[in-house]
């Protein structure tokens, strides 16, 4: 040891670089079996720190002049970074647990391999499945994580009993509890008790308060497309106005005023230029976590964040705690204002859980909505079907109209389950963690602490699961149905305790607002649509980006609607 330090403090480079690229083994050995995604502001600060400490050591011990020093300090590092990169790469190959999975070689190595596919096309939903055409139903995706293209592995990962964990994939905004929200904490116990609190804001109870809300948006929606009758409109465009406004309502009880305004509010642009970049980097999670901490780096983001933070400030300061909630976010202050465990544990997990609301509930349901109306109007003996039901139902018209009426319409839930099959808003797949023990998925066992991902579009479009499975098919969800093979592999809302809390809210808008078109209207694609680019070219950006698609709303003769 001695004589290794005397060699360094002479000089030898050699000895330096031999010791270092040791140290960069030793150093990959010890953070191997570690979760670093969320440390890595802290491990660039130590390796910044340890080489401007060499440099010092170097020019003070060494009597090396400041160039000399740093230039030492250069090679070591490369050394150490070899020996790092090096020791990685081999252990990734050929020992790791995971060695035996088929795969691309590079996607072994590294999660990059992902960041590249994604930043192909951004459809990494499309590059996935092909992995799965290529290298079957197991595939290695990353040094540890496997994409399963099983209707078995769902409830295995995603169900009630599992044991399977979120990845640090949702430690992208912090891994403490107090500065994430509900979908982002890691943290089991404290998922549970918070999830309490959003219940309640979902109960029967609750839902039949949004419930006129809805339905005026709907009657909105509905009177600006007779104002736009005949003319071409951009219902992607549309369909987000109706969400963000339904959830800005039921929500907050504010306004977004997209549907008056037939724009996009300032704040909800920052939160779409964001989501490119979360459909890139959000393949490396720790890419994003670094970059994420850099002030200024979120952009336009920064618009949103502050939007939905005044909204939440204000209602706090108006907050009566006597009176019953009329809005989600009201049901998270009750819980703050009594005092109770499944409140938010801090002011910045409440900031959070006020931005998840409108994230979590708008893009998702604007996304179902545009490819439910692309659908009818692909197929227009589906929208004729749709028509004459809901016309014997409501013989009166659409002035007649209740919700009560289209909650169970067994046709209009074949129409959204089999738009949801085929489009899943969010279409790639959600990262699980595997318990310590691993995890059995038919023949195949997966070690323990794996990622594990079940790619949901692909797999609701699976030909052993669902016959004629890119067929939109409504009678499929009809039962005995002999198109539906195995119903296990549909999962776009999730399961279990993850699973979405506001499936009900989703499905009371799209009943509400599909049936009220279909009453009112007559569809039909615009002059140059077909609806293939809309089809084919939807980006995988954790939330599906959606292209433009080019609708005619024409009056149906003789049918009066809600505005009249
Ligand atoms: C058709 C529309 C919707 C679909 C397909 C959908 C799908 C999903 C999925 C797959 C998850 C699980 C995400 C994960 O594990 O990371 C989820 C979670 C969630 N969804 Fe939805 N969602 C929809 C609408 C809504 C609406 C309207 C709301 C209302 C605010 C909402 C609120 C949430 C929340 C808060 C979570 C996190 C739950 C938790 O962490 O416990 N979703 N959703």
């Amino acid at each position: 040891m001695d004589e290794i330090t005397s060699r360094i403090i002479n000089g030898d480079a050699q000895m330096l670089c031999m010791v270092t690229f040791v140290l960069g083994v030793i150093f990959h050995l010890g953070i191997r079996t570690k979760e670093v995604d969320y440390m890595i502001w802290r491990l660039l600060g130590l390796y910044l720190g340890v080489s401007v400490a060499l440099v010092v050591y170097l020019h003070q011990r060494c009597s090396d002049s400041i160039l000399a020093s740093v230039g030492k300090m250069l090679l070591a590092d490369t050394a150490f970074n070899t020996g790092l990169t090096t020791s990685l790469a081999l252990y990734r190959l050929f020992f790791h647990r995971l060695r035996n999975f088929p795969g691309p070689v590079f996607a072994k190595l590294s999660r990059f391999h992902a960041t590249i596919l994604a930043a192909r096309n951004i459809q990494y939903n499309v590059e996935v499945r092909k992995l799965h055409e290529k290298y079957g139903d197991f595939v290695r995706t990353g040094p540890r994580e496997i994409s399963i293209m099983r209707a078995s592995a769902v409830p295995a990962i995603y169900g009630p009993q599992t044991e399977c964990r979120r990845s640090t994939w949702y430690s992208q905004v912090s891994d403490d509890v107090k500065k994430c929200s509900l979908n982002s904490s890691r943290d089991f116990e404290d998922h549970k008790r918070r999830r309490r609190a959003w219940d309640r804001g979902f109960s029967v109870k609750a839902l039949s308060t949004y419930e006129a809300r809805i339905g005026s948006k709907t009657d909105l929606f509905v009177s600006r497309m007779r104002e736009l009758a005949g003319k071409s409109v951009n219902i992607t465009q549309w369909s987000m106005f109706f969400t963000f406004d339904t959830m800005g309502a039921v929500g907050f009880g504010k306004e977004f005023r997209m549907l008056d305004d037939a724009a996009e509010h300032s704040a909800i642009k920052g939160l779409h230029e964001q989501m490119t970049v979360l459909g890139i980097l959000g393949t490396v999670p720790w890419l994003l976590h670094l970059l994420s901490a850099i002030p200024g780096l979120a952009g336009s983001y920064e618009k949103f964040t502050q939007w939905c933070a005044e909204q939440a400030e204000q209602k706090e300061r108006v907050f009566d705690p006597a009176k019953d909630p009329s809005d989600i976010f009201s049901w998270l202050l009750k819980a703050k204002f009594a005092g109770e465990a499944s409140a938010s544990p801090g002011h910045q997990a409440l900031m959070e859980d006020s931005r998840l609301i409108i994230i979590a509930g708008s893009d998702t349901t604007a996304t179902v909505l545009a490819n439910c109306f692309y659908y009818l109007t692909k197929h227009p003996h589906i929208f004729k079907k749709l028509q004459t039901i809901l016309d014997q139902i409501f013989p009166q018209g659409a002035s007649n109209f209740t919700y009560e009426k289209v909650k169970a319409i067994p046709f209009l839930e074949g129409i959204i389950n089999e738009t949801l099959r085929l489009k899943p808003p969010i279409i790639g797949g959600l990262q699980r963690v595997t318990p310590p023990e691993g995890l059995q998925v038919d023949e195949v066992y997966i070690p323990g602490d794996t990622i594990v991902i079940v790619p949901t579009q692909a797999v609701q479009q699976d030909a052993r699961y669902f016959q004629d499975p890119t067929d939109f098919a409504p009678e499929r969800w009809m039962e005995d149905s002999e198109l539906m093979m195995n119903k296990a592999a549909y999962a776009p809302f999730s399961l279990g305790v993850y699973g979405c809390i506001g499936k009900h809210l989703a499905l009371m808008q799209l009943r509400s607002i599909v049936s009220q078109v279909v009453m009112n209207f007559n569809l039909k694609f615009a002059p140059g649509e077909d609806g293939a680019a809309f089809d084919t070219e939807a980006l995988d950006t954790f939330t599906t980006t959606l292209k433009s698609l080019d609708i005619v709303f024409s009056e149906r003769e003789g049918k009066h609607g809600l505005s009249d």
